[in-house]
């Protein structure tokens, strides 16, 4: 189909599946153009994936997590200070984040009922360490501290998002200009804005409950689930952030590096968008029987980078192993063949809290 665009190479590996769902995007009425990021893999529509529509747009693409996206925060706390075993242990004290009391700071309430909760899946929360700076200048810009301890916080708009895409589920496309389009463009507005809330009042508290909550500061916010209106057509990204907006953070898994990249001169060839995350490689279904004689309950909550993880539920535990997803240095490889992206600096996992 003349429309769709696979940015990918070589070693990177895609499932046919996925291609088979974009391709099935791609031929809905109104879409002009479709891209597969690297990261691409088959969901309940695809995923790493953007969709560009004239005159329609199409609710499904982006499902339920509206908003969801990554937010890298500097926590205050110095690398040397960092006590991972203390930290461990008051994470395994907590079951969820919904065990420590959350205060809206915000005068309107919020329509986010689980306000203050990561959710479950594949959400987290991550303290990670600069492992390599590449691009100094942007570092400063960004007021990245090297010698401070990082949150990565992976959350979407809660039960919120769903809510509203339980409204339009039945909708075959909106008609630009028709009502349910303006009245669905509004509620995925104030999902953008409440996921993005979330995440910072998550980082709060979390922060807080571990005893340091004074010198936070938000580095980046991307959002990967949503609709941007650029002139007079809509970009649907689902599990795609946009190239627009400054540096972006793309992670791997709980064992492997994350990015910080800064996005190159022309992204027109991925409709200015760029890859949210490595992307899933083994359905859930299939991680525990594939990888459940290579663990044991101590060292799957252990990574082979030597950081640690605190998660209830051992099924979980299993779905998100790093074997489950793509190899986020292939990705990048193929983001940089294409000449998409510069990489500003890797981040090192030490710590990963699930919900
Ligand atoms: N650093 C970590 N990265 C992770 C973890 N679990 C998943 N991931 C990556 O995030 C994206 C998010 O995907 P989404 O489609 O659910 O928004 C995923 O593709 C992985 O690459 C983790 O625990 N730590
Ligand atoms: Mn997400």
């Amino acid at each position: 189909m003349s429309n769709i665009t696979i940015i990918t190479s070589e070693k990177n590996w895609i499932e046919d599946t996925a291609i088979t769902q974009l391709k099935g995007v791609a031929a809905l009425p109104g879409v002009v153009r479709t891209v597969g990021l690297p990261d691409l893999h088959a969901g309940k529509s695809p995923v790493g994936a953007v969709v560009v529509t004239k005159g329609v747009i199409y609710p499904h693409i982006i499902g339920g997590d509206i908003g969801c996206g990554m937010g890298l925060y500097s926590t205050g706390v110095e690398c040397r200070k960092f006590k991972l075993e203390r930290w461990v242990t008051k994470l395994n004290n907590i079951r969820e984040l919904s065990d420590i009391q959350t205060v809206n700071p915000y005068e309107e309430p919020s329509p986010i009922y689980d306000l203050g909760t990561i959710g479950g899946g594949n959400h987290f929360a991550e303290f990670q360490v600069v492992e390599k700076v590449y691009d100094q200048e942007t570092c400063a810009m960004l007021e990245l501290d090297e010698s401070q301890v990082m949150l990565l916080l992976h959350s979407g708009s809660r039960s919120y998002g769903q809510r509203i895409l339980n409204e339009y589920k039945d909708c075959h496309g909106l008609a630009a200009g028709s009502e349910a389009m303006q009245s669905y463009l509004a509620d995925h507005d104030q999902a953008l804005l409440w996921a993005a809330r979330n995440r910072e009042i998550v980082v709060n508290k979390l922060l807080g409950y571990l005893g340091y909550t004074s010198q936070i500061q938000k580095l980046i916010d991307c959002q990967h689930n949503f609709i941007e209106q650029k002139g007079d057509v809509y970009i649907h990204r689902k599990g795609a952030v946009s190239a627009e907006l400054g540096p972006v953070i793309i992670p791997g898994s709980r064992g492997s590096l994350t990015y910080i990249v800064k996005p190159a001169g022309n992204t027109e060839v991925s409709a200015f968008s760029l890859s949210h995350g490595a992307g899933r490689k083994w359905a859930r279904s299939l991680c525990k029987s594939r990888i459940r004689n290579k663990y044991d309950r101590d060292t799957i909550r252990q990574t082979k980078l030597k950081s640690r993880v605190v998660c209830h539920d051992t099924d979980l535990l299993f779905q998100e192993a790093p074997e489950a997803y793509k190899n986020i240095d292939t990705v990048i490889a193929s983001l940089l063949q294409f000449g998409l992206i510069h990489v500003v600096a890797t981040l090192r996992p030490v710590l990963t809290y699930k919900g």
